[in-house]
């Protein structure tokens, strides 16, 4: 692309650059969007960050890169990387579902200011920066230099529901943009390069990202230089089909998952030791488990406040909390991990083996906590939660299907680990609730449709019933993680 060979770059102090032409058109789009995090937070105001123009001004079509800090009533504070297209109007008419508004003065007079991740020469541009690192204003484009990028593949954005933003180049490789962005490394970025490094071949690896660096920080964040990690260019893996999709075809079909289900167990328990042979562990002790318990049990009462129908529940809630506290620990190990791992996550590849993918964790919780060793059964209880999603998905619901594949991701797990997640119960439960919570959260901001599903488990989390009866006992943990295991067999009572 002759443009983006030739571009310069040019950046601008937020003082210099005009955001107020822009801001009454990105106060009613930023709110519309998947990835806008505010959602029913009344926007107070919109701050420039950065802006760097990554084609020379007066280019059709230019790029602007925008960090934009959106302050709202509640008090919080978060930027935005926004990619914005600007062209003299109309826009051509392929790209008029990406059309943001129109600039009537300042220096875009006349122009459409667009989505400019749904425009392919825009869509390229980027592709070039990553494939010629080097830095525009404060913005950093790195590469592993051993890993190849074609030139020029066609973009397509990724459709579909996303935290962030996704451009698959020529069926080759995958770019995640990040929307909601904080300082600090993302472990999007942090964990793949750790698990490529340690030869773990379950996680595509980056080949290419790019950072930001603002010395003042960003709004919400202190002020500091660690950089905004702003996107990740990965190997796309063609033909393969995520684990959601796979799960709902098999339950349509009225047929078997728990062979992938183990097979999954065993992808994760990899992906784990992996990660703890690679990072810093540590071990659960007294204090660390009450302080987890604490934040589960503020989580609760933070949405309890906004999900009243949880209300009813808050106190046997609590109870897991507790008992996570009563606990003491007990040494477990705490270790980086996903953080925010579903079938959504995973995707089983075109040879039929797992992939683990998404190490952002969840995108509501801060980047610090998210970045803080825990359990490994917090990652367990995320995907337990998964298959009762999918089997509350279909009509009639099916709790056997996720019964079984709840046993059979476990017995796979323990396979590999030698280490049975049932075998810590208070802890499993303990978590098995805290992500019920966070995703009644979830839901009720983003799919209210969805409420009922973790609804459902937040009405069986809060008996107060021995966590040992949730699900059918363990079999003994294979001697060695080599050690041959049974296939699964459904447990004979179904849980909900
Ligand atoms: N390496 C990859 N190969 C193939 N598809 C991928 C890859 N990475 C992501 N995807 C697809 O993109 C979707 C969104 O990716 P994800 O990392 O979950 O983004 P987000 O954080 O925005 O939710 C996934 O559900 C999957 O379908
Ligand atoms: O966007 P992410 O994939 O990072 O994760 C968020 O969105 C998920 C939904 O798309 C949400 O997952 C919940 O719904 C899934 C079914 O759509 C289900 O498989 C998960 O178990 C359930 O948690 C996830 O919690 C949220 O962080």
């Amino acid at each position: 692309m002759s443009e983006a060979a030739s571009a310069r770059s040019r950046h601008s102090s937020p003082a210099a650059v005009p955001l107020g032409p822009l801001e009454p058109m990105l106060r009613a789009w930023l709110p519309r969007q998947r990835w806008f995090a505010g959602k029913g937070r009344a926007i107070t105001r919109l701050r420039l960050v950065s802006a760097v123009e990554l084609l020379p001004p007066g280019s059709t079509p230019g790029l602007l890169h925008l960090l934009v800090g959106v302050d709202c009533a509640d008090g919080t504070a978060d930027c935005y990387q926004l990619l914005l297209g600007v062209r003299p109007a109309p826009l051509p008419p392929g790209l008029a579902p990406a059309l943001i508004g129109h600039a009537e003065r300042g220096p875009y007079a006349g122009h459409a200011v667009y989505e400019g991740l749904g425009d392919p020469r825009l869509a390229a541009l980027l592709l070039e920066r990553l494939r010629a690192p080097g830095s525009h204003g404060p913005l950093r484009f790195d590469r592993d230099p051993d890993a190849p990028i074609p030139a020029d593949p066609a973009p397509r954005p990724l459709s579909g529901e996303q935290t962030n933003s996704s451009l698959i180049y020529g069926d080759s490789h995958i770019l995640k943009v990040f929307r909601r962005v904080w300082p600090g490394t993302n472990p999007d970025l942090e964990l793949p390069r750790a698990l490529a490094s340690a030869g773990c071949a379950r996680v595509p690896a980056p080949v290419a990202w790019y950072e930001a660096e603002l010395p003042a920080g960003p709004p919400g964040g202190h002020r500091t230089a660690e950089p905004l990690t702003l996107g990740v260019l990965q190997p796309y893996l063609r033909g393969s089909e995520d684990g959601w999709q796979l799960a709902l075809r098999r339950l349509a079909a009225g047929a078997d998952f728990t062979a992938e289900a183990h097979a999954l167990g065993r992808a994760t328990a990899e992906v784990h030791s992996a990660l703890a042979a690679a990072l810093p562990t540590v071990a659960l002790g007294p204090a660390q488990a009450a302080r987890l318990a604490a934040g589960m049990t503020a989580r609760l009462a933070a949405t309890v406040r906004e999900v009243p129908a949880l209300q009813p529940f808050e106190d046997g809630l609590r109870g897991a909390f507790d008992a996570l506290a009563a606990s003491r620990g007990a040494g477990v190990p705490a270790q980086r991990i996903h953080g925010d791992l579903h079938l959504g996550q995973t995707l089983r590849t075109a040879d039929g083996s797992w992939a683990l993918i998404d190490f952002e964790g969840e995108p509501a919780r801060p980047l610090a906590d998210r970045r803080r060793p825990e359990p490994a059964v917090r990652d367990i209880a995320g995907m337990l939660r998964s298959f009762d999603y999918a089997a509350r998905s279909h009509r009639p619901f099916a709790p056997a299907w996720a019964d079984a594949c709840r046993a059979a991701f476990c017995e796979g797990y323990a396979r590999t680990t030698g280490r049975d997640p049932r075998e810590d119960p208070v802890l499993l439960r303990a978590y098995e609730t805290d992500k019920a919570v966070y995703e009644a959260r979830y839901e009720s901001r983003h799919r209210p449709d969805w409420l009922h599903v973790p609804m459902a488990a937040i009405r069986r989390l809060a008996e107060r019933e021995r966590p040992a009866r949730r699900m059918p006992h363990p079999s003994p943990p294979p001697p060695g993680s080599a050690a041959p295991h049974p296939h699964p067999k459904p447990p004979r009572r179904p849980l909900a």
